[in-house]
């Protein structure tokens, strides 16, 4: 197995809360990677630390053998357009768009013209059961509808990490499924990287490792094999 992001000893403090404290973590490419852990003990300052979007206040993040952490704001920006997807607990549709336009951001912002970025997006539709949907605004869409779209937006760039974070919270657990089963499936398909955080253990379920953030105060990420 190829690491492809490998965080080391990672610490952040927000004010006077320390978030991570020396957070080590390895991701191996084409792996499915579940955060598990309590609320508040980091998971999310974790997941947005491997990405760029947070920077720590020590340790070292490395992506595909780059130390991204210490880059500077506008290399990381490009890297995270480039070469990573994201998924949100509340799919964060852009309500003034279409389901179509909201899917085909990701390529429009790196470069793609108009009609070449929804060619694209289309055919995302049928693949997540979401034909007829092209045309309507994130107010007319259901939960899982929407949580779909943001998932084929979070995609649609072939993304080599795909990074989602509580992607299936504001679901109910027969929603959280299908979102789930497309959400891997389609990752599997396309050699996709995905790290996701989660607390319900039947979304963790779906990954192929899982590492247990335990406190914010804490110093060990634990990782354990749950499937061979
Ligand atoms: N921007 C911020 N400003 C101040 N404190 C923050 C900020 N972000 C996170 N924290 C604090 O850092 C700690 C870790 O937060 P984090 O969101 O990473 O936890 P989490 O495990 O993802 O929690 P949850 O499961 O509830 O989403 C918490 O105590 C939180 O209150």
């Amino acid at each position: 197995m190829t690491v492809l992001i490998e965080a080391r000893d990672l610490a952040l403090t927000f004010g006077e809360t320390p978030a991570l404290r020396g957070a080590s973590l390895t991701v191996d490419a084409g792996e499915v990677l579940a955060i598990m852990g309590p609320s508040g003990s980091g998971k999310s300052t974790l997941l947005h630390c491997l990405a760029g979007i947070l920077t720590p206040d020590s340790g070292e993040v490395h992506f595909n053998g780059r130390r991204i952490d210490t880059m500077n704001e506008a290399r990381r920006s490009e890297l995270r357009r480039r070469t990573f997807g994201f998924v949100f607990q509340f799919g964060q549709l852009v309500p003034e768009l279409t389901a179509e336009e909201n899917v085909a951001l990701p390529l429009l912002f790196g470069g793609t013209s108009r009609a070449g970025a929804l060619a694209q997006a289309r055919p995302w539709f049928a693949r997540l059961g979401l034909d007829g949907m092209q045309r309507r605004r994130s107010g007319e869409l259901s939960g899982g509808q929407a949580q779909r779209i943001a998932l084929a937006r979070g995609l649609v760039a072939r993304p080599q990490v795909l990074f989602a974070d509580e992607p299936t919270g504001a679901l109910d657990s027969l929603t959280g499924e299908q979102v789930m089963e497309l959400l891997v499936g389609t990752a599997r398909e396309q050699g996709t990287t995905v790290i996701l955080v989660t607390h319900e253990p039947r979304v963790a379920a779906y990954a192929d490792r899982e590492a247990v953030v335990r406190d914010g105060r804490a110093s060990t990420f634990a990782a354990e094999r749950i499937a061979p």
